[in-house]
């Protein structure tokens, strides 16, 4: 089975561009549970431009389902998940000024770092994901950290889709049965949409999870959040 996290960053956004608190990121939290979600990720950046930090001990109170907390493990970074705890912390190798996450990280260049990491988070009971580009290289290597899961960057997939999805889909085939091989937990995130998901999903084996974010609240302003959470569910039937 794979599950829908629901990335609710783009409601923060929303809700920083008046400086009150319309719409009301716990609710809507809570409103994707109550519709089907089976998790909820949050992605706080240094500039706090949408998820605060203030939002992410908030929503440990009240979220049931899986809490996934993703970011560059800067020192903040690390109290934050160390304070609250959640499920599952995603580590992400964002620059401070990009504008999303655009890359994996190199699991080989930092193997040290993020081993350190690992054992510091699952230490406390957290299962740890490392986010890296569909590379044999870069899974092999976040073996090595011993992290519990991998994240695959799905961004090149989303951007080729179209054009052709049986190019665009192959390397992360690859990836997944090498993360298989090894026993390597396998999520996936970033531009997965109500286009490319179903494929993404019926051709990847062994995918746990997705979190879907931009596209998912895109579509909400046309279908609403029910169902539009009800159609990417059905997506990953
Ligand atoms: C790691 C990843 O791919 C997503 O979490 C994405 O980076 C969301 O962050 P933004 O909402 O800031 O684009
Ligand atoms: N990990 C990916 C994520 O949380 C959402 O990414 P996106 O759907 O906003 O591109």
């Amino acid at each position: 089975m794979t599950r829908l996290s629901v990335n609710i960053n783009k409601i923060a956004t929303l809700r920083n561009a008046r400086g009150g608190n319309n719409p009301d990121v716990v609710k809507v939290a809570l409103d994707c549970e109550r519709f089907g979600a089976q998790g909820i990720t949050v992605h706080p950046r240094p500039d706090e431009r949408h998820i605060r930090y203030q939002d992410v001990l908030q929503l440990k109170e009240v979220v049931t389902t899986e809490f996934n907390i993703e970011g560059n493990p800067d020192e903040r970074f690390i109290e934050l998940v160390t304070r609250v705890r959640p499920e599952q912390v995603t580590l992400v190798p964002d620059a401070v000024d990009a504008i999303t996450s655009n890359a994996g990280w190199d699991t080989v260049k930092h193997r040290m770092h993020l081993t350190n990491l690992v054992n510091h988070f699952q230490r406390l009971g957290i299962r740890v994901s490392i986010f890296v580009d569909a590379d044999d290289a870069m899974v092999r290597g976040a073996k090595e950290t011993g992290t519990d899961r991998i994240e695959l960057y799905t961004e090149p997939y989303a951007a080729h889709y179209a054009e052709n999805r049986e190019a665009a889909i192959a390397p992360f085939v690859q990836a997944a049965k090498v993360a298989q091989e090894l026993g390597l937990g396998l999520n996936a995130g970033h531009d997965l949409s109500l286009e490319n998901l179903r494929y993404f999903h019926q051709n990847i084996p062994g995918l746990l999870e997705v979190s879907i974010g931009h596209a998912l609240i895109c579509d909400a302003l046309y279908f609403g959040l029910e169902n539009t959470i009800q159609l990417y569910l059905k997506e990953l039937e």
